[in-house]
């Protein structure tokens, strides 16, 4: 039994590697109350990417809806963690992952694929998800997908095909979850993207709660 509520986001600790190309995560201290300042203050830079976050469709989409247009609903209620395990090179999900999980899901599900708590170097191997897996869990009542990796297409994709089919079929993306111990199971998630008017995304912070702790909230 886990103690809730369980934070499913990545500590953004100063180094916290990026996608490739993408700027540094970088903390810099501003106002200090030791050098005389009435109070302790910080800057931040961070890619959109970085991190625990959300992708709105804009990101992979020109069409597509950006982040202040995603309704905050999309993120809070009802999810079940599921570890999942890829096959092939790049390791990619085929809807056989899915084998043995019932036939309707919660409108969010969570994939566990194994990544660790924290990420020293930025990950090259991760698990990607196969358009045909995406529309699997689209037609068993998803809608959207999490994951602790940092991408749902492989690394050198420039055809984002596991994006685009989450497109096709109006599934959300969360992306770079800390599932590392988390249970498999049911439980109700709760994540707030930083609102970042008119953005392709945005780091968040993710917990889990309690399954049925929200009802009464729609989804
Ligand atoms: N920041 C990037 C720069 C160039 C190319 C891709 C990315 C990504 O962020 C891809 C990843 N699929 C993502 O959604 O986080
Ligand atoms: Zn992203
Ligand atoms: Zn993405």
């Amino acid at each position: 039994m886990p103690s809730f509520p369980v934070d499913i986001s990545r500590q953004l600790t100063p180094g916290h590697p990026t996608w490739p190309g993408d700027p540094d995560f970088r903390v810099e201290p501003q106002a200090r109350i030791a050098r005389g300042d009435s109070v302790n203050t910080g800057e931040i830079r961070t890619s959109t990417h970085t991190g625990t976050h959300v992708d709105a469709p804009w990101h992979y989409d020109d069409a597509g809806r950006r982040l202040h247009e995603v309704p905050l609903g999309t993120y809070i209620g009802r999810c079940r963690v599921v570890s999942v395990q890829g096959s092939g090179e790049p390791l990619t999900l085929e809807p056989g992952a899915l084998a043995g999980l019932p036939d309707t899901l919660p409108p969010r599900v969570l994939l566990n694929t194994g990544q660790p708590a924290h990420w020293e170097e930025f990950p090259t191997r991760f698990t990607a998800l196969s358009p045909a897996f995406v529309r699997e869990l689209a037609r068993r009542g998803v809608q959207l997908i999490g994951t602790d990796g940092p991408s749902v297409d492989p690394l050198t994709s420039k055809t984002l095909d596991g994006h685009h089919a989450c497109r096709e079929t109006g599934l959300l993306i969360l992306e770079g979850l800390n599932l590392s111990g988390v249970p498999d199971g049911e439980y109700d998630l709760m994540c707030l993207p930083l609102p970042l008017a008119e953005m392709d995304g945005a780091p968040a912070r993710a917990v889990l709660l309690p399954a049925g702790t929200l009802d009464g909230l729609n989804g």
